[in-house]
């Protein structure tokens, strides 16, 4: 279970910036002021200028010409002092840079020089481009810019591919320190398409030497969908998942497969870039964006952080090169800055022609057109992706905001309310005896928190017509209280309270009507309990002891006929990405060295589920981004604009998880040994689990730990689910758990083709219960036909890629807790 207050709807708002990659004129005050006239939220700047351009390209030009070859010396290095001449870029003049510290400095986002090449392999061309990256950084931080992007790395050089992308990783950790305030984002594609790598005119990455090339260049360099992904993890390993290391995400024009934008996804993306060529028409000649990117797009916007978009090349601000019209755009701001009318009131006032900038007008009305929150959004809002730690509602005596929290699940107390009505209509049809000495079917609540179910057992007694006698157990005494106060003014003393902790209860008693349970033990009598009501469970099922109690409360059941509500639960696993997540838990590592050995209760959101069964049909995407034809969902229909005032971009549909069965518990349970006469507690050996489950991992990925669920069946089939994969039939709408997360202390790569092994614990010594969890990766290779033949089976076989294992611990306390 986990604690989270309920928030207001807030409106979705999408922050807009515009770029241009060759923008002429220095980004003042006054530009900012017509860019937000025109509904723009902000502006990219370059940090320096094309004379800066010049005068570097000269300088390495005649630095270059004053080198000889560089050679190998006699120990094979080329590390050597004749090789090592110096090159110093001397700092920044006026005349360098547009940029000057300015009241609207907060306003823009400034873009590093795109023409160094900081992977080069040649040392001497990184090593410019890292001098002129960090001439940029510094100027930019010295003017008060927040927001930095850079230009991702270079992949491809000649027949070598990634080879510099280390030193491009190493001189973001640089400009990270020296610039303790920017926010750095890694301008990316999507996907490593060595077509969109061309160098153009005044690039360094022609001047490598060819001595630091391969001298075999016909490897042809090839599309990799995950490539980009790839050097984006090594730029971010290599600066530790620094909270500063972003990624802006350049949307093509033809998306990915779903398992590449899932992975984005998951990644700490704060920009989306569109360029005006991903726009297409749509039958009325207006830009839209196809489906796929309406959805993807909305799927983003849903995150805590939802990121910014910036509009690449889609035109000039409106009025900043055109004297007259920036007046009539200038002041129609200033009567309605907020306001700015959609695309459907523009068009109505017959303007279609007039509309300078159709794309922003189009991700506005986009915006409009975002789909309100699910109750579960709302819910969770500001707690997507937060780290909670399990509650321990043994061993803790909860606050009421904490019940109150639980109790505005819709569906958990109406599926109660089922569960209840059906097992009292079961035992009157099938004629059972019942336990109460008038005919009544004894009905125990044990846990009852403030008393929920405790109401709803009884309005299922009166929907069926089925007599009930109840009884309450509760060890909080706090919320003993509010029992006590619930059953005089709601309950109209129908009630039998007991403060205890329940493996402590002997059980309904006759003799006596006072609950005190200070009896004369001669006189009272204990009968059994017909149906046992209990919620116990946390968000991996037993994590919250709902073993440990009941055990402690089942031989109160009616020895032949007695009921369990829940009858049974399991908990679930399925290994995903979650580098947010990884990299808040390292960040808490100082503070608390027990961080990355602690599960934790979290509203997964920016996660990518690593071993997944193929994608839905319904939200198939072109497989080839490079395809000249366009798919159905760059279909322009729904998107358009005449219709698209009222039309909710198309759903998400992700690829749907493998999510296995860890283990389960039932009650009634045979095995539960009987107390010795010597203790005071059951030996719980009979609680523990082990699992060992296959996940097949079919893209290269890492695995930073396992997202964990439960499934409960209340009553035949009366079903709660928190598993991705059955939540939707089981009980869609519940809200009382988000999933567990069990981290890895070192995450893990995963290749194309792998499979992720997880062995897992439940563990107890009679006084604790904890678990411990290991995570081994393997490549799996298909059988030639001859081994298939020879071994009988065909199904494909793990390699010695690599096996690695994490291991973490938790403990939780099941000693007896100290009530009344
Ligand atoms: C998760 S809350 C559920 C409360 C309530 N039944 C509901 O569904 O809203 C679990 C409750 O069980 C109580 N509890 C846990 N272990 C117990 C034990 N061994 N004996 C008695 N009460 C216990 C806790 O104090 C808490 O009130």
């Amino acid at each position: 279970m986990q604690t989270v207050p309920e928030t207001e709807d807030p409106v979705y708002s999408f922050c807009i910036g515009q770029h241009e990659s060759n923008r002429q004129l220095p980004v003042s005050s006054q530009a900012i002021h017509y860019a937000h006239a025109s509904n723009y939220d902000m502006l990219t700047t370059p940090i320096t200028t094309s004379h800066f351009h010049s005068r570097v390209l000269s300088l390495l030009s005649s630095h270059l010409a004053s080198l000889d070859p560089p050679d190998y010396d006699a120990v094979g290095t080329r590390g050597t002092s004749y090789n090592t001449k110096a090159v110093t870029i001397p700092p920044l003049t006026p005349d360098d840079t547009p940029l000057t510290p300015n009241e609207s400095i907060s306003q823009v986002v400034g873009i590093t020089s795109s023409w160094i090449d900081l992977c080069s392999p040649d040392p001497l061309i990184a090593e410019v481009s890292r001098q002129v990256l960090m001439l940029e950084v510094a100027y930019a931080a010295f003017c008060g810019i927040s927001y930095l992007i850079i230009p991702g790395p270079k992949l491809q050089h000649g027949g070598l591919h990634s080879e510099g992308l280390i030193y491009y990783a190493r001189a973001i950790q640089e400009a990270l320190n020296i610039a303790p305030y920017i926010q750095f984002h890694i301008w990316l594609e999507m996907v490593d398409n060595p077509d969109l790598e061309a160098s153009e005119m005044g690039d360094l990455a022609p001047f490598v030497r060819n001595e630091f090339l391969e001298p075999s260049e016909d490897r042809p360099a090839k599309l990799d969908l995950f490539g980009t992904w790839d050097a984006w993890e090594i730029i971010r390993t290599t600066c530790k998942h620094h909270s500063r290391l972003l990624v802006a995400l350049a949307l093509p024009k033809h998306l990915p497969v779903l398992p590449v934008q899932t992975r984005w996804y998951s990644e700490p993306v704060h920009m989306l870039t569109i360029e005006g060529t991903t726009f297409i028409k749509n039958p009325k000649g207006y830009p839209v964006l196809s489906k796929g990117h309406q959805s993807l797009i909305a799927r983003f916007m849903r995150l805590r952080t939802p990121p910014w978009i910036l509009l690449c090349d889609v035109g000039p601000i409106p009025g900043l090169e055109n004297d007259d019209e920036s007046q009539s755009v200038a002041s129609a701001a200033a009567a309605d800055k907020v306001d700015f009318p959609t695309i459907a009131q523009t068009m109505s006032q017959g303007k279609k022609h007039q509309d300078p900038t159709p794309q922003l007008s189009y991700m506005r009305n986009l915006q409009q057109r975002q789909p309100p929150r699910t109750p579960i959004e709302r819910f969770g809002t500001g707690y997507q992706d937060y780290l909670q730690a399990p509650l321990q509602p043994l061993t803790v005596n909860l606050e009421s905001i904490t019940y109150e929290v639980f109790e505005k699940d819709p569906i958990k107390y109406a599926w109660y309310e089922r569960a209840v009505a059906k097992a009292l209509n079961d035992w009157m049809e099938q004629k059972k005896p019942t336990s109460g000495p008038d005919g009544k079917v004894v009905v125990a609540v044990v846990g009852a928190g403030r008393g929920p179910l405790v109401t709803r057992a009884l309005r299922a007694s009166a929907e069926t017509g089925v007599k009930i006698e109840m009884w309450v157990v509760e060890k909080n005494p706090n919320a003993f209280v509010l029992l006590q106060r619930h059953n005089e003014t709601i309950w109209d003393g129908a009630v039998n309270l007991v403060k205890s902790d329940m493996r402590s209860w002997k059980g309904p008693h006759r003799g006596n009507t006072d609950s005190s349970q200070s009896l004369d033990a001669a006189s009272v009598k204990h009968t059994p309990i017909d149906i046992l009501i209990s919620e116990l469970l946390g968000s991996f099922g037993d994590n919250e002891l709902s073993p440990e109690c009941l055990d402690g409360v089942t031989h109160l059941l009616n020895p032949g006929h007695g009921i369990s509500i829940p009858s049974s639960y399991s908990a679930h696993l399925t290994p995903i990405a979650a580098p947010k997540l990884y990299a808040d838990i390292c960040g808490q590592r100082t503070s608390n060295p027990a961080a990355p050995e602690t599960p934790y209760v979290v509203m997964l959101h920016a996660i990518d589920y690593l071993s997944t069964t193929s994608s839905p049909a319904s939200a198939t995407v072109p497989t080839s981004h490079l395809g000249s034809s366009i798919g159905s969902n760059h279909s322009a229909s729904g998107g358009g604009v005449r219709n698209s005032a009222v039309t909710p971009p198309p759903v998400f549909e992700p690829p749907v998880p493998i999510v296995h069965p860890a283990w389960s518990f039932s009650h009634h349970n045979p095995n539960i040994p009987t107390q010795p006469a010597s203790s005071s507690t059951i030996p719980n050996e009979h609680n523990v689990r082990q699992t060992r489950l296959s996940f097949p991992c079919q893209h290269r990925g890492v695995c930073h730990g396992l997202a964990g669920y439960f499934e409960t069946v209340l009553y035949d089939d009366v079903e709660l689910s928190t598993n991705p994969v059955t939540m939707e039939t089981k009980s869609s709408g519940m809200i009382s758990w988000f999933p567990i997360f069990f981290p890895l202390k070192t995450p893990l790569y995963i290749p194309d083709g792998g499979e992720i092994v997880v062995t897992m614990y439940r563990q107890t010594d009679n006084r604790k219960v904890w678990y411990e969890w290991m995570v081994e990766v393997f490549r799996l290779e298909p059988r030639t036909s001859a081994a298939a033949a020879a071994e009988n089976s065909s199904s494909p076989q793990r390699t010695d890629y690599r096996t690695i294992t994490a291991a973490a611990v938790v403990v939780m306390d099941i000693a007896e807790s100290v009530s009344g």
